[in-house]
């Protein structure tokens, strides 16, 4: 077992719900094995700035529960520079840190695999993403959160989208992932899936409205990721179907941050726990460079290195499953 004395947790890039829950496992662990927890506030930039103090038990009590991240979190542009990587390493020695959890998506790995590079500072990483894309995990923790979040406004869109005539496009998040499109549009009964992954020319798209309407649908929801451009976007997409499809009233809703906010679903907290004491264990394990995640119900590590240069594929069956259930 490796000595450590004192470990730093931090959370960066976009916030998502459960990254609390994941802040509290982190500290939590490792009070429960002897080793004093600081937490650095607004991610690097905190690291940079030397904003963090040492936690008890009580610190992160009564967290669990809420969404977003109560050490807040940034991006960080200085942290991408070699210079910004030394100013937060002399705070890390300065505070006496034997390793650090990075509670992120892949950007916040990509800095914890310099900064352990440049200054050999042991670093794990949580996947803390609503957008699911990180390799060496099955979820990230607050994806499903936000799955709930969209599947719930789209029922809604969709009492007015029936009440009408109406024909709605509805992006969603996932800048270069489809996983939230896709899943949400499945289970809100999505009429078309728009994904990053597999852009759909506009004429195609036109024929399956076209399929649509010749199966007496009078109202239509197409799911859009906000990444994908085969029809150049949410907006551009919205007027060419106008023209074409005089019939239909088209409207879109961006959804947008809404998605990220709000209370965590009980998997997202137990999946953050989870991760949480993981990436403590594997500190103690003499682990680094790391992402701890979840692989077929199992506790799996991952190089950072993979984490990031890899990507989940998007799954072809379930594209499918979801061509087939909206004939
Ligand atoms: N290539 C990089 N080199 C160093 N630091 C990076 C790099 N990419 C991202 N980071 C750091 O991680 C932060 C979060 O990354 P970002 O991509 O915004 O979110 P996420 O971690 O959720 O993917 C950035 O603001 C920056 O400080
Ligand atoms: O709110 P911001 O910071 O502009 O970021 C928006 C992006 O953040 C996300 O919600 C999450 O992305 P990251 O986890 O990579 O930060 C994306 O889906 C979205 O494109
Ligand atoms: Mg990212």
């Amino acid at each position: 077992m490796t000595e450590l004395k004192r470990v730093g947790v931090l959370t960066s890039g976009g916030d998502a719900p459960g990254m609390n829950a994941a802040i509290r496992a982190t500290v939590r662990a490792c009070i429960y094995y002897g080793i004093e927890p600081v937490v650095i506030q607004e991610g690097y930039k905190g690291l940079i700035e030397n904003k963090m103090d040492v936690a008890d038990a009580r610190t992160v009590a009564n967290v669990i529960n809420q969404g977003g991240t109560f050490l807040k979190s940034a991006r960080c542009q200085e942290f991408r520079t070699k210079e910004g990587r030394v100013k937060a390493y002399e705070n890390a020695r300065a505070a006496e840190l034997d390793g650090l959890v990075v509670i992120g998506g892949d950007g916040s790995f990509t800095g914890a695999m310099l900064l352990e590079e440049e200054h050999g500072l042991p670093c794990i990483g949580v996947p803390g993403t609503i957008d699911n894309d990180i390799y060496g995990t099955d979820f990230t923790i607050g994806y499903d959160t936000a799955l709930n979040t969209v599947v719930e406004a789209i029922d809604k869109i969709r009492d007015t989208a029936t009440s009408h005539n109406r024909l709605f496009f509805i992006e969603v998040m996932g800048r270069d992932a489809g996983f939230i499109a896709l899943n949400t549009g499945i289970a809100s009964g999505a009429e078309d899936i728009l994904i990053p992954e597999q852009e759909k020319n506009v004429e195609l798209f036109m024929e399956s409205l076209q399929k649509s309407g010749r199966a007496g649908k009078t109202s239509s929801i197409i799911v859009v990721a906000e990444g994908d451009r085969g029809g150049g976007g949410v907006f551009e997409l919205s007027r060419a179907v106008e023209e074409q499809f005089p019939e239909y009233e088209v409207k879109v809703t961006v959804l947008g941050h809404i998605q990220r906010g709000g209370k965590p679903s009980c998997f997202d907290r137990v999946l953050a726990s989870r991760l949480g004491v993981a990436a403590v264990e594997a500190l103690r394990s003499g682990d680094s460079g790391i992402m701890v995640g979840v692989r077929d119900q199992q506790v799996v590590k991952t190089p950072l290195e993979r984490a990031i240069s890899k990507h989940n594929q998007i799954d072809n069956h379930l594209m499918k499953v979801a061509e087939i259930v909206s004939v």
